[in-house]
């Protein structure tokens, strides 16, 4: 029996992606196809400078597609208005090798930044959903902390929880674990890995770290501006 294959969240077909203009345009992305299904946990590995931020960077919206196809949710990034841009980067959760939390703000301050990014959601949700993933992070204790008095895998908790309190249908993660000890670092992949699961979101992950390989359903490895997949 032939089950219809469900819509992809990430379609990259045919992406070019070149740094510089003249004689220093430097091909960093050379035919790059990927494609992320919900649910699906995607690791991307590869040497230093092989293109990876790069990859991820444009899946995001956060820099603009040159040449080819990139879809998220259906929609194509490729010369769409920095409008619509920003309601797709609203729909995307962000983890990345340094948190970037604001010091101004406590876990639950930073976590409330994500929440506003949603007219949908009402204020007076607030304060409960950020309750609970901070719980889920295993930070039901340190909701008013600020940045400053939580340790470097606390805030890196944080910001997953920032990442994830408006369930996005997609995650991108950029060497979330490089900061933090073995035992935190596992911790850290372990939640990302239980809350993508609970809720069906996609996962795209780069790392160098062969520690947190197994969480991924699909390991994908990138040479020299190409994919191969392993
Ligand atoms: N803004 C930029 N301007 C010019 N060149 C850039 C820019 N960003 C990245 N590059 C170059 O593009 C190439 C790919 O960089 P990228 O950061 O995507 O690699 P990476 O695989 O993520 O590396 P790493 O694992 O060290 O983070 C590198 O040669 C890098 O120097």
């Amino acid at each position: 029996m032939n089950y219809p294959t469900p819509s992809s969240t990430v379609a990259v077909t045919n992406l070019n992606h070149a740094f510089g203009q003249g004689t220093l345009r430097k091909p960093v992305l050379t035919d790059i196809d990927l494609a992320i299904y919900p649910g699906e946990i995607v690791i991307l590995t590869g040497p230093s400078g092989s293109g990876k931020t790069t990859l991820l960077s444009l899946i995001g919206g956060l820099r603009s597609v040159q040449d080819g196809s990139l879809k998220i949710f259906g929609q194509e990034l490729k010369g769409c208005s920095k409008k619509h841009l920003t309601q797709i980067r609203n729909q995307i959760g962000y983890i990345f090798q340094h948190h970037n939390l604001l010091k101004c703000l406590s876990a639950y301050g930073n976590v409330r930044m994500s929440l506003k990014l949603h007219p949908e959601i009402s204020k007076y949700q607030y304060r409960d959903r950020a309750v609970a993933i901070l719980d889920a992070v295993g930070l039901g204790d340190r909701i008013d902390y600020y940045p400053e008095k939580l340790s470097g895998g606390q805030k890196q908790r944080v910001a997953i929880a920032r990442a994830l309190v408006a369930q996005p249908k997609l995650v991108l993660a950029d060497e979330p674990t490089s900061s933090l000890d073995s035992k935190t670092g596992r911790d850290v992949v372990d939640i990302i890995q239980l809350l993508a699961k609970e809720e069906g979101c996609s996962v795209l992950l780069v790392t160098h770290d062969a520690r947190i390989l197994d969480i991924a359903d699909r390991i994908v490895h990138m040479e020299d501006g190409r994919l191969q997949s392993q």
